[in-house]
């Protein structure tokens, strides 16, 4: 990757973890007495999954989805979202969590609402670490949230830019120099 950019720190690994705490506990709380099946949208999620599960004291299954539409050096969404893996269970009355990085446009989570809720859940809810809701494109809104974000390009923690970046603890926004 060219070095024609630089990383501003946005939030912190110890906020990372405080917030991830608080949405466990949130959704610990909301499906007290019930089972959940919590899907992770790769490849930005699996690092906040991985965190997420670890936190939530009801039983749960998981499993994953891969859709792509940021591709290349870019950071904007090509506009089509490509369904690379789908998941590998029914979701027949199932309480369902979509578990996202982020919302940006809203057209990745707008895809995959229609694509899952036809399979007929008990429940249908979206977790997402980051909210960027001045770049909504769709109209979808996540129950939970862990961070309302402005209009920055931003990395670490499960995003990338280009592939990069993903393995960075904390979360910073990508500038071009
Ligand atoms: O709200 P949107 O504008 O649709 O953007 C959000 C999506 O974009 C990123 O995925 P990407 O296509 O980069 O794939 P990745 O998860 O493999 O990085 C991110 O992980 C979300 O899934
Ligand atoms: O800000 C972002 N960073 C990384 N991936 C993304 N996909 C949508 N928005 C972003």
């Amino acid at each position: 990757m060219k070095e024609n950019y630089y990383l501003e720190p946005f939030i912190k690994k110890e906020d990372i973890q405080k917030k991830v705490k608080e949405l466990g506990k949130m959704i610990s709380e909301d499906y007290r007495g019930e089972e959940l099946f919590l899907v992770g949208v790769l490849k930005g999620s699996w690092i906040f999954m991985a965190d997420l599960v670890r936190e939530i004291e009801v039983p749960l299954e998981v499993s994953f989805i891969s859709v792509s539409s940021y591709v290349g050096e870019t950071t904007k969404t090509s506009g089509v979202v490509r369904l690379l893996c789908d998941i590998d269970k029914p979701l027949s009355n199932k309480n369902v969590i979509l578990v996202e990085d982020i919302v940006d446009t809203g057209l990745t989570l707008s895809y995959l609402k229609k694509l899952l809720e036809v399979r007929k859940p008990k429940s249908f809810k979206i977790c997402a670490l980051l909210d960027k809701p001045e770049r909504r494109m769709a109209d979808i809104k996540a129950e939970y949230v862990g961070f309302t974000i402005p209009d920055e390009f931003v990395v670490g923690y499960g995003l990338d830019y280009n592939g990069y970046f993903r393995n960075l603890p904390e979360i910073s926004i990508l500038r071009f120099k």
